[in-house]
């Protein structure tokens, strides 16, 4: 997830139950580009122990092998393509999810990229952009250029997240491709993957905002996925995520104030499941100072520290932004502040 899934994040995940796998943020690819280097280090100083795929973001078929070639000379688990980021700026520039809309172009970049990654080559994309008429044709090129796995976002691009997860079509998916399918959307806890892997018969599913929020995720799936007992977690449980978090994020240089502001964009997440109320999220989204910032954490997660963080988000209770457009053209959560 852009400006969520680098370095830092990941090991904070992975200290609380890795992933299979991890995805970059994506990099975006033009005549100009060079793989961004902050997103590089996500690569090449990954001490999780859990393989990540690089993911490209762009329509030059050029640059898309270039950038791919480039990629390879780093410990990549395989290269990526985005065809879902939903942001208006990115898709009117026929990027992510935009390129949904020409199937004729889809065709030709991953007939390019599939001949310049001799190993795992994936796709991340949506059901279709302003409604579902290419669905099955897209599912027919990924058959054609031998993609090795695509994680489907249940929805499409004009849906942005508001709608509900078209699960079924991820069940359309699953039957049509030769390769595995991770379901993703909404994976809200681990006896909603359970649900969603049962519905779908995918091979797996990929978690985006809910591991934010909950970072035992991954951990409790796998418990859930062996009829073993889930994992509980309290709130002491989670003030040390958000202390963990703290240290980890933290920029040489960057001003106290700016930092706090940055924890909000994770916490937004992790407040939907604190209490039903909304009190911690409207509490944590004024602070100003590191001191305030715990002061509130400590009066919410350790006055009954027993108590456990519920597994789905609290109805109603709403990150806001919630997903990855907070305003009319982002594509970041940069623009949360209190
Ligand atoms: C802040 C944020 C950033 C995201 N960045 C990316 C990205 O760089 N590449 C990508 O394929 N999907 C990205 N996504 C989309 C997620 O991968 C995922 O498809 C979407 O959030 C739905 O899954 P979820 O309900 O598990 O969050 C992003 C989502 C969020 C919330």
């Amino acid at each position: 997830m852009q400006d969520v899934t680098d370095l830092a994040f990941m090991g904070v995940i992975a200290h609380y139950g890795a992933p299979d796998y991890f995805f970059t943020e994506f990099f975006r690819v033009h005549a100009q580009s060079k793989p961004e280097k902050h997103i590089l280090r996500s690569i090449d100083e990954n001490a999780t122990g859990r393989p990540v795929f690089a993911q490209l973001i762009g329509e030059e078929l050029t640059h898309l092998a270039r950038s791919a070639t480039e990629l390879l000379r780093h410990p990549v688990a395989g290269i990526d393509l985005n065809m879902g980021c939903p942001a208006p700026k990115v898709y009117k520039k026929n990027v992510g999810g935009g390129l949904l809309r020409d199937p004729q172009k889809i065709d030709e970049i991953l007939g390019v990229l599939r001949q310049t990654v001799p190993g795992l080559f994936t796709v991340k994309m949506r059901i279709g952009f302003d409604d579902t008429a290419n669905f099955e044709r897209i599912l027919d090129l990924i058959n054609k250029h031998d993609v090795d796995l695509l994680s489907l976002h249940g929805r499409t691009v004009k849906e942005g997240y508001r709608s509900d997860v078209h699960y079924d079509y991820i069940a359309r998916a699953v039957e049509r491709v030769k390769c595995p399918v991770l379901a993703n959307g909404n994976i809200t806890s681990a006896a909603t993957a359970v649900r969603v892997l049962g519905e779908t018969r995918a091979a797996g599913v990929m978690i985006g905002r809910h591991a934010i929020r909950n970072p035992w995720i991954f951990r409790q799936c796998r418990e859930a996925f062996a009829g073993q007992p889930v994992t509980l977690v309290t709130l002491a449980d989670v003030r040390d995520y958000i202390a963990r978090l703290y240290d980890a994020t933290r920029q040489p240089g960057l001003p106290e104030r700016d930092h706090v502001n940055k924890m909000k964009k994770y916490l937004n997440f992790v407040g939907q499941s604190v209490d039903g109320t909304g009190a911690f999220l409207y509490e944590m989204r004024r602070t100003e100072s590191e001191a305030q910032l715990f002061e509130v954490c400590d009066r919410h997660l350790l006055a009954e520290p027993g108590k456990v963080f519920a597994d789905e988000p609290y109805p109603g209770v709403i990150a806001r932004p919630n997903c990855e457009t907070p305003s009319s053209d982002g594509c970041s959560l940069d623009s949360v502040t209190a």
